[in-house]
């Protein structure tokens, strides 16, 4: 108890986005410390850490077979429990060098629906990193709070947060969701669609990072003004050796018509359920788009056209949530209600 204290009096409050595609640490009185593909790579016989974050993404596909690189989360929520801790808990060494972190009370963004036993393993897996007490937040709720919509005011507001796993879209009024959904499909698909692309059209296959990296450069959810094309290196289907072809912004934007259509439905669904009041009160102040999606070229001009809605892109979309995380940890006694634990 005694040394509980003792530590609590050195410790210092962190807010984690334990995402799919990126892992964000804030540190109260800091800001944003921490900001890296949520990957790692151990031994395979002793799982001894040998890298995380941006290194371990550059060894994913990569590695020789003593090397386990992988991307611990899936869909959301923690796939595999053991990396997953080892990955966090090496994120948090890195940050606690510079911020003297001593068993740190730790707010952290989980997606809406997440079932007992993915909370708990989100839970078990922080604790084991070092934490002392742990709080989850839904991801849209921190989302609107980090994009600065007036979640307080008896007013609808409405934000879609489309991650690497997830599309969350919630409509929150004084501190309450009001209607929310969280789909499976965000990035990660929208990479995998690259992929099929290359294989089906150009029997050619690509990597994980080297779709993220067309879809970025290229992609596009309504058409473009000025067109855009890339080489895109893989390997022959048939003949096993490497190829490069060139893409262009058209077969890039029709790969990924599917999952967009999951994104933008999800959203018309969210305006038919929600109450008439508060969907009106979104309709006038327009909606919020945030997570790493939201920068999908033309994905905000396509949902205002289908649904008639003003649409706007948070101001730094990739960090929404960690910077909401970090906004109710600092203001602890008015955000506590919004905590899920
Ligand atoms: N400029 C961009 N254009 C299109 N997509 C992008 C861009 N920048 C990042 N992304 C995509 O955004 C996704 C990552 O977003 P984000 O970091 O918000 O997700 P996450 O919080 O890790 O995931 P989740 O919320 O599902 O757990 C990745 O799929 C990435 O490819």
């Amino acid at each position: 108890m005694v040394l509980n204290k003792l530590l609590g009096l050195f410790g210092k409050d962190l807010a984690m986005d334990l995402g799919t595609a990126n892992t964000l640490i804030f540190i109260k009185g800091k800001g944003v410390v921490l900001n890296e593909p949520s990957a790692v790579a151990v031994q395979r016989q002793n799982g001894k850490p040998v890298a995380v974050g941006k290194e371990a993404k550059e060894y994913l596909g990569r590695t020789n077979p003593s090397i386990l690189a992988s991307r611990p989360l899936k869909d959301g929520v923690i796939a595999d429990f053991d990396l997953t801790r080892v990955m966090i808990r090496q994120f948090i060494t890195k940050v606690r060098t510079s911020a003297r972190l001593v068993k740190p009370r730790m707010l952290i963004g989980v997606p809406t629906g997440v079932t007992q036993v993915e909370k708990r393993a989100v839970i078990e897996s922080a604790e084991q990193a070092g934490a002392r007490e742990i709080f989850l937040i839904e991801e849209p709720m921190a989302a609107a709070i980090g994009a600065g919509l007036p979640i307080d005011k008896p007013q609808g507001s409405m934000v879609v947060d489309i991650g690497g796993g997830t599309t969350e879209v919630a409509v929150i009024s004084m501190f309450a969701t009001a209607y929310s959904e969280s789909v499976r499909v965000a990035g990660d698909e929208a990479n995998e669609a690259v992929m099929r692309l290359a294989q089906k059209k150009y029997q050619m296959l690509i990597g994980e990072n080297t779709a993220e990296m067309v879809k970025i450069r290229i992609g596009s959810a309504a058409p473009l003004d000025q067109p855009l094309s890339m080489e895109v290196s893989g390997k022959d289907l048939v003949q096993g050796i490497p190829r490069t072809v060139t893409m262009n912004d058209e077969e890039v934007r029709e790969a990924l018509a599917e999952p967009v259509e999951v994104i933008v439905e999800s959203v018309r669904r969210a305006f038919e359920k929600t109450p008439p009041e508060l969907a009106s009160d979104v309709a006038e102040q327009g909606l919020v788009l945030a997570g790493g999606g939201a920068l999908i070229r033309g994905l905000d001009r396509r949902i205002s056209e289908e649904l008639n809605m003003r649409v706007r892109i948070a101001e730094d979309p990739l960090t929404s949530v960690v910077m909401g995380a970090g906004i109710a940890l600092q203001n602890i006694k008015e955000y506590r209600r919004v905590f899920l634990n």
